[in-house]
């Protein structure tokens, strides 16, 4: 049983990298984000408005430790921010975690962010400027946590398959 941990800032990639990875190696991808949705029945961002974050993280650390007990070979996507609440971090060093932090730089979070905010409750409300200081002060907040991931990728100005292949030298 091996599980491949995607994790890093929302915008990274992780949804969509873990989804293409999937296709080329055949192993099943779980959104741990989707999964909330699926157990609450309510979108995440329903979750923040009705239940608040707090609440969201209590769910988010249960799940994930569930889906790590799982006997599956799995790609797991996490939310931006599961590594960085309720000692999750301890978990991506676990001995059949295959973890890896897809590092994007401020400029290609803002670029992904910009469009698609309206389901991340952190920063749905942001006007351009105050998401561009947001992203930046949080990124350097949450890094401890992403780095400590077993391994690295840096995605900007790389494609999704390039991503993809990228990952898969890692883990060779
Ligand atoms: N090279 C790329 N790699 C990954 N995502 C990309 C890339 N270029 C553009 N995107 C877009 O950036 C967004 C990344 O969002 P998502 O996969 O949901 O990230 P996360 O799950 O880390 O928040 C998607 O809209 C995706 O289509
Ligand atoms: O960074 C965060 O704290 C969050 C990231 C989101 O996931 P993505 O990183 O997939 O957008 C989602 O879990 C929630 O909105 C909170
Ligand atoms: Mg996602």
């Amino acid at each position: 049983m091996k599980k491949i941990v995607l994790l890093g800032y929302m915008g990274c990639g992780k949804s969509t990298i873990a989804q293409n990875l999937s296709k080329i190696t055949n192993i099943p991808f779980l959104d741990l984000d989707k999964i909330i949705e699926e157990r609450a029945k309510m979108s995440i961002n329903e979750i923040f408005e009705k239940h608040g974050e707090i609440y969201f993280r209590k769910l988010e650390h249960e799940i994930f430790v569930e889906l790590l007990q799982s006997d599956e070979n799995n790609i797991i996507g996490l939310g931006g921010g599961t590594p960085c609440y309720a000692n999750n971090h301890e978990l991506l060093k676990g001995e059949k975690v295959d973890s890896i932090y897809l590092k994007a730089s401020i400029d290609t979070l803002y670029n992904r962010l910009v469009y698609n905010k309206s389901k991340r409750p952190l920063i749905a409300n942001m006007n351009e400027e105050e998401m561009r200081e947001f992203i930046a002060k949080h990124l350097f907040d949450r890094s401890f946590y992403y780095n400590q991931a077993k391994h690295k990728v840096v995605v900007d100005d790389r494609s999704v398959e390039e991503t993809v292949q990228d990952i898969l030298q890692v883990l060779a």
